[in-house]
């Protein structure tokens, strides 16, 4: 939960530590604003996967079900500077499916938090698997990194990928390479 009062007084002495004068016009609004982007950004911190996940809808066949390229932003827990890029979510159902918007809700619960791309990926593979119970789940994630581009090394347009494969994604090659070729469909 993010301590508005707090946020504001940080802010405060961020902006003298950077030799501004936060009394000037320009800036005495300013800490208030940032302490409410934060608890925007930040969000996620207060909810739980398992408010979206839990209701679901009970189908016949186990089939692959593909939620592609949901966008997200998220900020980098070294540098709390934003990573951004899409989310693709696999799974093959096991009986029950969530609601298409779920999977996207559940991109904002981890997203929106300080995160590491890694770690976002594989706690939204572990959510679908916990909630959903299906065969299997694979999410990709490809981002870029703000900290990589506009500071240190200044890379803008490196993109980060990262896979999390769980249950029968992590043995059945041809049902992940199925998961690509539908990725990959939309953009030929
Ligand atoms: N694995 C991983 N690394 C990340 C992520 N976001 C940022 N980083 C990296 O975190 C690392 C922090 O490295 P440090 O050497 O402690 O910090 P730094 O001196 O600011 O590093 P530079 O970015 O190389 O200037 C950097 O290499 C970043 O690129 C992420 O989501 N996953
Ligand atoms: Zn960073």
């Amino acid at each position: 939960m993010v301590d508005q009062e707090k946020v504001e007084r940080a802010t405060r002495l961020l902006l003298e530590g950077i030799g501004e004068d936060p009394t000037r016009p320009g800036l005495i609004e300013t800490p208030e604003r940032v302490a409410r982007m934060y608890t925007e950004l930040l969000a996620g911190m207060n909810s739980d996967a398992s408010e979206y996940l839990v209701r679901t809808f009970p189908v016949g066949a186990n089939d692959l079900v593909i939620e592609s390229h949901i966008p997200f932003y998220s900020l980098c827990e070294h540098h709390l500077l934003p990573f951004f890029g899409t989310v693709s979510i696999g799974y093959v159902s096991n009986k029950k499916v969530a609601g298409l918007s779920k999977l996207a809700r559940t991109v904002e619960t981890f997203a929106r938090r300080l995160q590491l791309q890694e770690r976002l990926t594989a706690e939204i593979a572990d959510a679908v698997m916990q909630h959903l119970t299906p065969q299997g789940a694979i999410v990709c994630i490809e981002a870029e990194h703000m900290c990589m581009a506009m500071r240190g090394v200044q890379k803008p347009g490196a993109i980060t990928s990262t896979l999390a494969r769980r249950g029968i994604f992590e043995t059945d090659r041809d049902l992940e390479q199925r998961f690509f070729a539908m990725l990959n469909q939309r953009h030929s």
